[in-house]
């Protein structure tokens, strides 16, 4: 049976008469890992902070494992672990010390902080480093810290924005697959604007623009979208491109900078076997031929775009 742990109805804030976030829903189930992704200003954080009770909406709701933030913000705040845009770390105390603290900030009671403040370390990676000033700490540790602390609680819904801003590489992807591992557990909520990122971690995507939902779907259909109808082909002896829009389900051919064609195909269609069969019967010199990816980030423009003329 799935479990609903957040569920945020019309959201909406308003700052000085303007809308930053308009009438966002949706659902988050146990063991999920949702990404926010938009550009900035989109309004993630200030999507973030509502559902974390740190802001209140001006209009709409949201309920943590059916507990309304409004009604009953302690209970519901108790089930939320969040990382921040600026993590609220002490940089004087060491990580233990610092943890120890968001332990019983969180309610974790005296004879369990020790264990918790292990288990968090652990599952951070961070055992090595529990007498090390956070201030000495690299960014990416810091980070981790961060990440520690919002589920020292072992909260149900664990909410990070941007929790990979300001990282080199390595340590991208130490946190990504970090956060990967925290969805076994908990429901996840990442608030991003890199959409590579969203691919890798997220089961699920909702995409905001201009403060309002433009896409909430899974991440297959976002990547179903990347594949479009579009192949790209090599041909070494390439004939006009009106004997190979004779291939049926072939709709345009278009030659790229690199010497390859760019063939648009019917939805649905799949010509290549007939390209394939065709090139060989015509000895078209046929040395590639391969799906012509979308990127997400076309993807994203086209939905923003979408957006924008509806
Ligand atoms: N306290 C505030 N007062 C007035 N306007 C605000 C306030 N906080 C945010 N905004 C505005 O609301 C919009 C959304 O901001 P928000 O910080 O939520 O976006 P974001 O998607 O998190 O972007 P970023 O990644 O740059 O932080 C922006 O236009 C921002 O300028």
């Amino acid at each position: 049976m799935t479990t609903v742990t957040v569920e945020a109805r019309e959201l909406t804030r308003i700052y000085g008469g303007r809308e930053a976030v308009r009438d966002v829903s949706f659902t988050l189930n146990k063991g999920e890992v949702l990404g926010f992704l938009g550009p900035n200003g989109a309004g993630k954080s200030t999507s973030m902070k509502m559902l974390t009770g740190n802001l209140a909406p001006s209009k709409g709701s949201v309920k943590i494992c059916g507990i309304d933030m409004i009604e009953n913000p302690k209970e519901a705040k108790a089930l939320i672990g969040y990382l921040p845009e600026q993590p609220p770390l002490y940089r004087e105390l060491t990580v233990d010390e610092f943890l120890a603290i968001a332990a019983r900030l969180h309610r974790v009671s005296g004879s369990h902080v020790k264990k918790a403040v292990r288990i968090a370390k652990e599952r951070c990676g961070l055992t090595e480093m529990g007498g090390r000033l956070i201030e000495n700490l690299s960014k990416g540790y810091q980070q981790r810290v961060g990440i520690a602390q919002a589920i020292i609680h072992n909260p149900m819904v664990v909410i990070l924005d941007e929790p990979t801003v300001g990282l080199d590489p390595i340590q991208i992807r130490d946190i990504r697959n970090l956060i990967k591992e925290l969805g076994g557990e908990h429901s996840v909520i990442l608030s991003t604007h890199i959409l590579p990122e969203v691919e890798m971690v997220c089961d699920r995507v909702q995409i905001i623009h201009k403060g309002q939902m433009v896409f909430n779907g899974s991440i297959d259909i976002l990547k179903q979208q990347r594949h479009g109808n579009r192949l790209l082909v090599g041909l070494s002896r390439a004939p006009a491109n009106e004997e190979l829009l004779k291939i049926p389900g072939i709709t345009s051919v278009e030659t790229l900078p690199s010497g390859l064609l760019r063939v648009r195909h019917a939805e649905g269609g799949a010509p290549a076997e007939l390209l394939v069969q065709a090139a060989v019967n015509q000895n078209w010199g046929l040395y590639q031929i391969n799906p012509d990816q979308t990127s997400l980030e076309e993807v994203f423009v086209q939905l923003t775009f979408q957006e924008q003329a509806a």
